[in-house]
């Protein structure tokens, strides 16, 4: 704590000399870690943020010393869990960004994370709710199908709970949809938008191929499928017990974030993303979360849209993501 003390006093000094008024404060929570390191770095090139709040219970203060050096226009300050670590992380903050929680070894799904991640998340929630409660909250921690109902009961028993301003990160979802369709069809990834919807996990990952306006046969269409689907095994398969995506993740998390400041703080109009946000589609069927692509505006996640047209093969992908899915929000919901 002393030395995060010091960073802190350290950066906020030399920030006062440099940066704007505080109007886009984010903070990082978890962001010593995999993915919080280079997420932490790709935010402190971000324009918009004015100030990058690195919160972890370990190791932040040399996290925080080291990006404090990077000559762009925010300021840095580091965090850990002594004293009033996470308040002095979360105070004031915009958008709150959070891949806290341990990723998965070789062998397990993202399920078998809830144990562990679900106390972290919700305890993070709990102090959001006291300290930040309209901050926009971005949430990589998984499993995320059941990591966002966990945050929205907290914010919901805490009275502040805004659907329009949490969001499950599935971004990285989109992003490796394009790369493996520009893959097989020799395209540049930049010219290949695939929606993914859904939730992020497995069976619940749902890519929309037909939208994309190529055309696959049903190999490419089954092997395509099944890569984005399990995306996630094949890094954590490669990196073989140390981990799961990082560099990946952290690259989707800054789009995400990117995103949401260009929506709230940027004035750009007609940002849309995909994310995994409290829902009408599917409410019915009791599936009160899902993720399509939504219009973000001043406010938050403004505009949800449904599913568009979609192809029979995608539909019995639907029919099968919809009961996992339930039963991983029900889980959220109830812990
Ligand atoms: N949404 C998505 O698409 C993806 C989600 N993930 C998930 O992101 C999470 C983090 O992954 P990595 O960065 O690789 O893990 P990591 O273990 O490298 O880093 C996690 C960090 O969280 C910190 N932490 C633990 N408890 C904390 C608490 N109470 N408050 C603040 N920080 C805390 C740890 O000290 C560590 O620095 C995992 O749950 C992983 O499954 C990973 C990839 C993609
Ligand atoms: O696979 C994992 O556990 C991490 C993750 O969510 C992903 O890479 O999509």
């Amino acid at each position: 704590m002393f030395a995060a003390t010091r960073v802190s006093a350290f950066a906020a000094k030399r920030a006062f000399s440099t940066s704007a008024a505080n109007l886009s404060k984010v903070a990082v929570l978890g962001a010593a870690g995999g993915i919080g390191q280079p997420l932490s770095l790709l935010l402190k090139e971000n324009p918009h943020v004015t100030h990058l709040s690195l919160y972890d219970i370990v190791n932040t203060p040399g996290v925080a010393a080291d990006l404090s050096h990077i000559n762009t226009n925010s300021k840095v300050t580091g965090h850990t869990g002594a004293n009033n670590g996470l308040e002095e992380a979360l105070k004031d903050a915009h958008v709150v960004v959070i891949p806290a929680g341990v990723p998965r070894k070789p062998g397990m799904t993202r399920d078998d994370l809830f144990n562990t991640n679900a106390s972290i998340v919700k305890g993070l929630a709990e102090a959001a709710a006291k300290h930040c409660p309209k901050a926009h909250i971005l949430i990589i921690s998984n499993p995320v199908n059941s990591t966002v109902p966990i945050f929205a009961e907290a914010l919901k028993k805490a009275g502040v709970f805004d659907p329009k301003r949490l969001y499950g990160v599935t971004t990285l979802d989109v992003v490796r949809a394009s790369r493996f369709v520009a893959e097989i069809k020799n395209k540049d990834p930049k010219d290949v938008k695939v929606t993914v919807v859904g939730g992020h996990s497995g069976v619940t990952i749902v890519p929309l191929l037909s939208q994309t306006g190529l055309d696959f046969t049903k190999e490419e269409l089954d092997a395509l499928t099944h890569r984005i689907q399990f995306g996630g095994d094949e890094v954590v398969k490669a990196k073989d017990g140390t981990g799961s995506a990082t560099l990946s993740m952290a690259f989707a998390g800054a789009r995400f974030a990117n995103s949401v400041l260009e929506a709230t703080v940027g004035g750009k109009k007609g940002v849309v993303e995909p994310t995994f946000v409290q829902s009408p589609v599917f409410a019915d069927k009791g599936v009160n979360y899902f993720s399509t692509l939504v219009e973000l505006g001043p406010n938050g996640a403004e505009k949800i849209h449904g599913l568009g047209e979609i192809s029979e093969y995608e539909q019995k992908l639907i029919d099968a993501a919809l009961p996992e899915l339930k039963k991983n929000i029900t889980k959220g919901e109830e812990f």
